[in-house]
């Protein structure tokens, strides 16, 4: 395959397997000179778990930096849940998302960091309650029952009136998982979500992401250098090279027998 992959080939799935929750239109992302992302296509399905591999450097993040509208991209459009993020259709054109039509598409996207990201001086109860009380306008009671039924799916009933700082970092990743969870968004994204972790702590969080992924239905991208992670939760695997999607498919066929060289090298780098 070559490094034009056509856009047929970078959709992780057809529209006959049911509706597309992202897609990425032509987007190109630009730091300076540096074009990180170019006229990148690709799109997930609902309900599936798609993992983004590639060297270092090759636009991952960015992705979903973009998603997480923390970025915004120079060129393309970006489409959550057949609403466009980064625009907003007005008198018949599309003109650049104002805020208040970027908060509401957002809200269908959680984010799990690398750095766990928790209000250190709130307990962990409500961590997970204050973006659904104050964002949604979620009752305080509601939010407290979906809050400790998610802490208690994270392993965490028993930490519920702790602060994070009286937590291991798995635990405030889990923490963290719930949050997000908490929001019922449609997508869960999540970037490298144990890199900041201690060797012994990550097996406990990938063992959790691994049940929501085979219990739930949501749909997830995943930035992670974990492979036997990726090889277990995906559905479809994105081979990033320099700003594009040089193959893409499920993980057995990327990781057993790549049609790619690039991806060959890569994976015999790390594997
Ligand atoms: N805010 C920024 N300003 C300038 N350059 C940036 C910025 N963010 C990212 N880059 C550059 O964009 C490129 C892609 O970065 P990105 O973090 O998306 O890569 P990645 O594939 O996630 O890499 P890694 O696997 O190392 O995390 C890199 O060369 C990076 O240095």
């Amino acid at each position: 395959m070559s490094a034009d992959t056509p856009r047929e080939n970078a959709t992780t799935s057809t529209a006959a397997d049911g509706r597309e929750l992202i897609r990425f239109d032509k987007v190109t992302k630009r730091f300076g000179d540096h074009v990180v992302l170019d006229q990148l296509e690709f799109s997930v399905s609902a309900g599936k778990h798609v993992t983004l591999i590639g060297p270092s450097g090759s636009g991952k993040t960015t992705i979903l930096r973009l998603l997480m509208t923390l970025l915004r991209p120079d060129e393309g459009t970006i489409t959550v849940d057949g609403d466009y993020l980064t625009h907003q259709e007005k008198g018949g054109r599309l003109v650049p998302a104002g805020e208040k039509h970027v908060r509401e598409v957002r809200k269908k996207i959680g984010m799990v960091f690398q750095q766990f990201n928790l209000f250190p001086n709130m307990k962990v109860l409500r961590n997970v309650t204050e973006a659904p009380v104050h964002v949604l306008g979620m009752g305080k009671d509601e939010a407290e029952q979906r809050a400790r039924e998610l802490l208690e799916m994270v392993g965490l009933t028993e930490h519920v009136d702790k602060y994070p700082t009286q937590l291991s970092g798995g635990q405030q990743q889990r923490v963290a998982i719930a949050r997000a969870l908490a929001m019922r968004p449609k997508v869960l994204l999540l970037d490298e979500v144990t890199s900041a972790l201690d060797p012994e702590l990550v097996a406990g969080v990938l063992d959790v992401l691994r049940d929501i992924a085979h219990t739930t239905d949501i749909t997830m991208l995943v930035v992670t250098h974990e492979m036997n992670f990726a090889r277990d939760i995906s559905d479809d695997v994105l081979m990033f090279n320099e700003g594009k999607v040089i193959e893409s498919g499920p993980p057995e066929k990327i990781f057993n027998d790549p049609d790619h060289e690039r991806t060959r090298e890569f994976l015999s780098a790390i594997l």
